[in-house]
């Protein structure tokens, strides 16, 4: 099956179009006010109105309050939820919409058991850890790491780019994979070419 891509941290019409162009599945937006890729609710709304059919739209919280998710998702009609903090199953899967949660790689993580506890979850993300800091990072992890046989579908993020990204598909054999500062020429702005480089390193390693 051919590797799904999202591109997170969409701020700007361009970059999403940009992205949509060069092939990628899903856009993500960064709903979390201390990132630099936070987009206003009312952006965000603006962009997705302008966008083609058949693109999945994600909506990235951390630990955020359920009043303000609902109100996100009413202002915006996003498709699909990706909780990058410390959300419980429960709090999860409370929204009208399929979510997927992320899971940092520190030392002492059990990903299968995450992958148990997040049952009612379409997919599991794992990105790198950083103590203190939920994502965005631009750091990968150790690939090894990764268990082969994972109940729910795997995307890969922390520190793709078009260098690494077709060993990283080879290697895990994710479902997806998301990429932020990857492609980007500065916190919440993406970079054209990067990302058509680092869709036809998809590509070739499909
Ligand atoms: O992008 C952010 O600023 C961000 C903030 C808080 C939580 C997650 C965030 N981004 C997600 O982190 C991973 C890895 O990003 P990168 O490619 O290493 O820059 C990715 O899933 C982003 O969606």
């Amino acid at each position: 099956m051919r590797t799904r891509v999202k591109i997170c941290g969409i701020t700007r019409l361009e970059d999403a179009l940009a992205a949509i162009e060069a092939g990628a599945d899903a856009l993500g937006f960064v709903f979390y006010p201390p990132s630099p890729r936070y987009v206003d609710p009312a952006v965000a709304e603006a962009i997705i109105a302008q966008l083609p059919p058949f693109v999945t739209t994600v909506a990235l919280f951390v630990d955020d309050s359920p009043e303000q998710v609902n109100a996100i998702l009413g202002q915006t009609g996003i498709d699909l939820l990706q909780f990058h903090g410390d959300e419980s199953p429960a709090y999860c899967q409370q929204f009208n919409r399929p979510y997927f949660k992320a899971v940092r790689m520190s030392p002492d993580i059990d990903v299968i058991a995450e992958c148990k506890r997040f049952a009612s979850a379409r997919g599991l993300l794992l990105d790198a850890y950083r103590p203190g800091v939920p994502g965005g990072t631009g750091e990968a992890f150790n690939w090894d790491r990764i268990p082969s046989d994972l109940e729910l579908p795997l995307i890969l993020a922390g520190g793709l780019d078009q260098n690494n990204v077709a060993k990283a598909i080879s290697q895990v054999k994710p479902y997806a994979v998301d990429v932020s500062g990857g492609v980007e020429m500065a916190k919440g702005r993406k970079d054209c070419s990067k990302i058509i480089s680092f869709m036809n390193e998809v590509a070739c390693a499909n």
